[in-house]
């Protein structure tokens, strides 16, 4: 039977990255996606600016909104301090059996707790199901309507608090403007766009960080 992509993009991993090796794991994606095949993985640009946003504010409990192949689980989970957790739903068995074994690879599975289900269902259950209140960073990259609906459902649910930071990708293409007018003119947020590319092309995008204020 034909693979899918993931399943090339892990082939990718297993073949070119050294195990327990997370920036080899994330150069064998970015290689893999340039020169291969095109996946809507954050990418190395984005994925720079991620990373320097990460480090300063070296969460200590942080959740992912779709995980996909898990390029951004590793290239977060790779920043965190020991006691660090990151959370990362994904509601695509295949998805989620792929971003497995990509994070197994990079030597991260410790640090990571990749849930498969809904953010709706499971957003209001991670304060009693892993004993987090409250996460010092999200990055939402799962479907791009709903990431509105899940800030609001995280606010609900007592799950930001003063100084949380909620970075956004895909705010210009393929665009949340929804979210965008939201994190911008709220009040309770200190919204910062990152003007970038779409991951791997010239395109326009880039990432919206948002400082909850309480
Ligand atoms: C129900 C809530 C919910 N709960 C749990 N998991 C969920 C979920 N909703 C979705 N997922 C999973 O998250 C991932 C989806 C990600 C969606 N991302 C883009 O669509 C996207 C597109 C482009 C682009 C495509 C084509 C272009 F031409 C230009 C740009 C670029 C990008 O960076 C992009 O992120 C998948 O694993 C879903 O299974
Ligand atoms: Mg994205």
């Amino acid at each position: 039977t034909q693979s899918t992509r993931p399943q090339r993009l892990l082939s990718a991993v297993q073949k070119n990255a050294t195990r327990g090796n997370p920036r080899s794991v994330v150069r064998a994606i970015d290689e893999f996606c340039r020169h291969k095949e095109w996946a809507m993985n954050v990418g190395d640009e984005k994925g720079c600016i991620l990373d320097s946003i990460v480090s300063e504010v070296n969460p200590v409990t942080v959740l992912e909104l779709g995980t996909y192949c898990g390029y951004s689980t590793v290239r977060i989970a790779s920043l965190l301090p020991p006691n660090a957790k990151l959370i990362t739903l994904e509601f695509n068995p295949d998805f989620a059996a792929i971003a497995r074994q990509v994070i197994a690879w990079a030597g991260l599975q410790d640090k990571v707790q990749l849930v498969e289900g809904s953010s709706g269902d499971w957003i209001p259950k991670i304060q009693e199901q892993f004993g987090i209140n409250t996460f010092d960073l999200v990055f939402l990259d799962h479907w791009k309507d709903r990431y509105l609906p899940d800030t609001k459902l995280m606010e609900k649910c007592g799950l930001l608090r003063k100084g949380s930071v909620l970075v956004a990708d895909n705010v210009i293409c393929p665009g949340t403007p929804d979210y965008l007018e939201y994190v911008r003119s709220s009040p309770c947020y200190k919204s910062q766009y990152f003007i970038s590319h779409l991951e791997y092309t010239k395109a326009e995008d880039g990432l919206e960080k948002s400082v909850f204020l309480g």
